[in-house]
């Protein structure tokens, strides 16, 4: 499968809504990335439910949401009210992990488990199966803008021997630090899906930066 591409909004200009979200319609861009966070399990307050309510009619790819909020199984239900098609929540903000995938599949979404870059795979043994996506961070949430953190390398490589070990079909997606220095070689080694901030909307042309990101092939 070739790689998808999922730009993350919260590198854009606020206040330019109409013109970044353009970019992202009339680019190869796969899905858009939305990073929501409460200031609790984060130290950043980002956007959420009526934003993402307001843009779902004027954008054309899936929302790809990224919670960052401590208790998430209180908003399942107002996140696919609001347009969500997969959403991701943090392993290590969930106590009952099984029963908030269920909620979110129970809801018609695609489920995403984030694993931030202490916590290792081995943690989604009995949990994998259930999974569509698992989220890589490569950078401690919060912020965009920061370093990538190169022991994503061997975590790519421990995910996807446990998918493989598994029979799971979830995808590997990796966030944070993404950029064209280190986006093949993130392909190469497994990576399904790469969220990119920074090194789209910070770019002179960000349409171009997309497809730059999107068209390399991986030699796996
Ligand atoms: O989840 C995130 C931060 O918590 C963002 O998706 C991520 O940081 C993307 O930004 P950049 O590509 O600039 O690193
Ligand atoms: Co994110």
């Amino acid at each position: 499968m070739k790689h998808l591409l999922a730009p993350s909004l919260l590198a854009a200009d606020f206040s330019k809504m109409e013109s970044q979200i353009k970019i992202i319609n009339q680019s190869e861009a796969d899905w858009l990335h939305l990073d929501i966070m409460d200031g609790m399990f984060v130290p950043n307050i980002s956007f959420g439910l009526p934003v993402l309510k307001s843009l779902r009619p004027h954008v054309k790819k899936p929302f790809d949401v990224h919670l960052m909020i401590v208790d998430p199984d209180r908003y399942i239900s107002d996140f696919k009210k609001a347009g969500a098609d997969l959403l991701n929540v943090h392993y290590e903000a969930c106590n009952h992990l099984h029963r908030t995938i269920q909620a979110i599949k129970n809801e018609g979404m695609k489920a995403g488990v984030t694993l931030n870059p202490h916590t290792p795979v081995f943690l989604l043994q009995e949990i994998i199966a259930e999974l569509d996506l698992v989220l890589l961070m490569s950078v401690n949430p919060g912020f965009g803008g920061q370093q990538f953190i190169p022991n994503t390398f061997k975590k790519i490589s421990d995910l996807k021997n446990l998918i493989a070990k598994s029979g799971s079909t979830a995808l590997i997606q990796v966030d944070g630090g993404v950029d064209t220095h280190n986006a093949e070689q993130l392909v190469n080694a497994g990576a399904d899906v790469l969220v990119a901030g920074s090194a789209v909307f910070n770019a002179p042309d960000p349409i171009e930066a997309i497809r730059k990101l999107k068209n390399f092939s991986a030699k796996v």
